[in-house]
């Protein structure tokens, strides 16, 4: 049987808080949990329990306190608590896509251009590739119902569900095998939560293996094929 995709083992994340008095703050002291191609985990559990934490640790923006999380690239598991930069440059290239709430602006880039950097990135300097590129990058924009006079100027004045979107289209553009959702839907109407609810089916139908966070309970029970409660992996408070 393939490994799982993702697997997190005896993991345990505290923050320290330098600036008072290094006080620590626990969050997780155990998790254990394992996704594999296919699989659409919703996180569950209320604000402040660990969730975006959760997915932070596995996208390696916070560095775990102990354990293993190890994600299967393309030459083999890599345990990301030990990644090299290199590595993990690698793995956000190829195999951990991650949308998080909030589109980080590139000054001046166009969405259209924004939008199929993942996959120009792959097409070098092949001009057939690259129109490739910005081809599949219309069709997710219109997919998410962006309008076309938006196409050409930077995303920066967008609206918030705008940039939503945008950021939807350019972490999604390129599949991958691992997909980390952090409420992906928080600011957009019901139509384009729709379509998202499709492109995460979808990506669950491709193989791709998921974990997501979503406040609306709709949204998650569309798309989840299983629910882990991330209360039962908190650390007990003192
Ligand atoms: N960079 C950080 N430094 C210090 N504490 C942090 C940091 N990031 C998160 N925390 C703390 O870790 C805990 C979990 O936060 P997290 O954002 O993961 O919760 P969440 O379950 O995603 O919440 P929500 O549903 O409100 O988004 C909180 O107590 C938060 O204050």
């Amino acid at each position: 049987m393939a490994p799982p995709m993702l697997q997190l083992q005896g993991v345990a994340k505290r923050f320290t808080l330098h600036r008072q008095n290094s006080l620590e703050l626990p969050v997780f002291d155990d998790v254990d949990l394992s996704v594999s191609a296919g699989e659409c985990v919703v996180l569950d559990g209320a604000s402040g329990l660990g969730k975006s934490t959760l997915l932070k640790l596995v996208y390696a923006n916070y560095r775990a306190s102990a354990g293993r999380i190890t994600v299967q690239s393309p030459a083999g598991p890599i345990d990301v608590t030990q990644a090299t930069p290199r590595e993990m440059v690698s793995l956000r290239r190829d195999t951990i896509g991650y949308v998080s709430q909030f589109l980080r602006v590139i000054p001046r880039v166009p969405a259209l251009d924004v939008v199929a950097e993942p996959l120009a990135e792959d097409a070098g300097d092949d001009p057939a590739a690259i129109e490739a590129a910005r081809e599949e990058a219309r069709r997710w924009l219109a997919r998410l119902r962006i309008p076309e006079r938006l196409w050409h100027l930077p995303p920066a004045t967008f609206s918030g569900g705008e940039q939503q979107r945008i950021n939807i289209a350019r972490n999604m553009i390129k599949p991958k095998p691992l997909l980390l959702l952090d409420e992906p839907t928080a600011s957009l109407d019901a139509a384009n939560t729709d379509t998202v609810i499709s492109l995460i089916r979808e990506a669950t139908a491709r193989g791709a293996a998921t974990v997501g966070i979503f406040h609306d309970a709709e949204v998650g029970a569309a798309v989840a094929t299983r629910r882990v409660d991330v209360g039962a992996f908190r650390s007990s408070r003192p």
